[in-house]
């Protein structure tokens, strides 16, 4: 029997979950004309496959940083990583993953669907192809209908979800998110944390999404990873106790309050 005969299940049974990110003993030291700023301490983290991993700290603990370093947007100083088991290079150079930025980055002279095409077009796909996966894309983040509109037609939220379908277009393995949702109203932000979640469920993707709330973390992922700034650590690493299907209305259960208060705790410790 070839592995392609087996079910699905069956395979992810026999093959050990693959490491999607591996950082080991990561350094980040900005350099400065009066002080180096050391952003990055020590870090150890790992992300297997399937995983939604957050990043949870106070302003400055270098969330941004280890994120950005993982998608090589910034070098580390010392230590190790690797993404997709290779170089954070290699991985950004074979479109491993899509990056989400804390505004959505769009241009405001293409229309919605010329936005999220773009990248398709830049990694030599045909033009009918990559209309038909960006179609598909805004159709999946809920957005069907808005293809010929500008960016500027759009409310924030629209705009964020833009993003997400263009990062999502060239199906990467893994998705980072630099605290998305940030700029949105609570109303809007919570409507996206489920369409994420609900994402998330469907798709299975890796996920290492940065934010500074406490709820947006704990309702979002399956381990939350508590950051203390100066210089930036890990203090803490808490596992999600809640099912994997998840709704808003889990936020008002005992289990949720529980992982929030654990959450608060470490953050807290961290301050010391
Ligand atoms: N390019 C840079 N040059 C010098 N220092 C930097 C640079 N980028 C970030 N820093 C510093 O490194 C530290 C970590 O910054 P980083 O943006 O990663 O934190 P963060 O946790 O993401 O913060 P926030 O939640 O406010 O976005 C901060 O002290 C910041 O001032």
């Amino acid at each position: 029997m070839k592995p392609s005969d087996l079910p699905v299940g069956a395979i992810a049974a026999a093959v050990p979950a693959a490491l999607a990110v591996e950082v080991r003993q990561a350094n980040v030291v900005y350099p400065a004309a009066d002080a180096p700023v050391h952003a990055l301490q020590d870090i150890d983290l790992t992300v297997r496959q399937g995983e939604f991993i957050s990043l949870i700290g106070p302003s400055g603990c270098g969330k941004t940083t280890l994120l950005r370093a993982i998608a090589d947007l910034e070098p580390i100083s010392s230590g190790s990583m690797l993404v997709n088991g290779v170089s954070p290079h290699a991985a950004r150079l074979a479109r491993s993953y899509g990056y989400v930025f804390q505004a959505p980055a769009l241009f405001p002279w293409r229309t919605v669907l010329a936005n999220v095409v773009l990248p398709l077009q830049i990694q030599g796909r045909g033009k009918a192809e990559s209309q038909r996966i960006a179609m598909d894309q805004l159709e999946r983040v809920g957005l069907k209908g808005f293809e010929k509109k500008y960016p500027w037609q759009l409310s924030g939220g629209m705009q964020q979800r833009v993003s997400i379908a263009r990062a999502l277009a060239f199906e990467p393995r893994i998705l980072m998110m630099d605290e998305p949702f940030g700029a949105l109203d609570e109303i809007t932000r919570d409507r996206l944390n489920e369409q994420l979640q609900q994402l998330w469920q469907r798709e299975r993707r890796t996920v290492v999404f940065v934010t500074h709330s406490i709820a947006e973390a704990v309702y979002l992922s399956t381990r939350i990873v508590v950051m203390s700034p100066r210089p930036g650590r890990i203090v803490k690493v808490i596992d999600s106790t809640l099912p994997d299907e998840r709704h808003l209305g889990l936020r008002d259960t005992p289990e949720f309050m529980a992982l929030a208060h654990a959450v608060r705790e470490s953050l807290a410790d961290g301050h010391h």
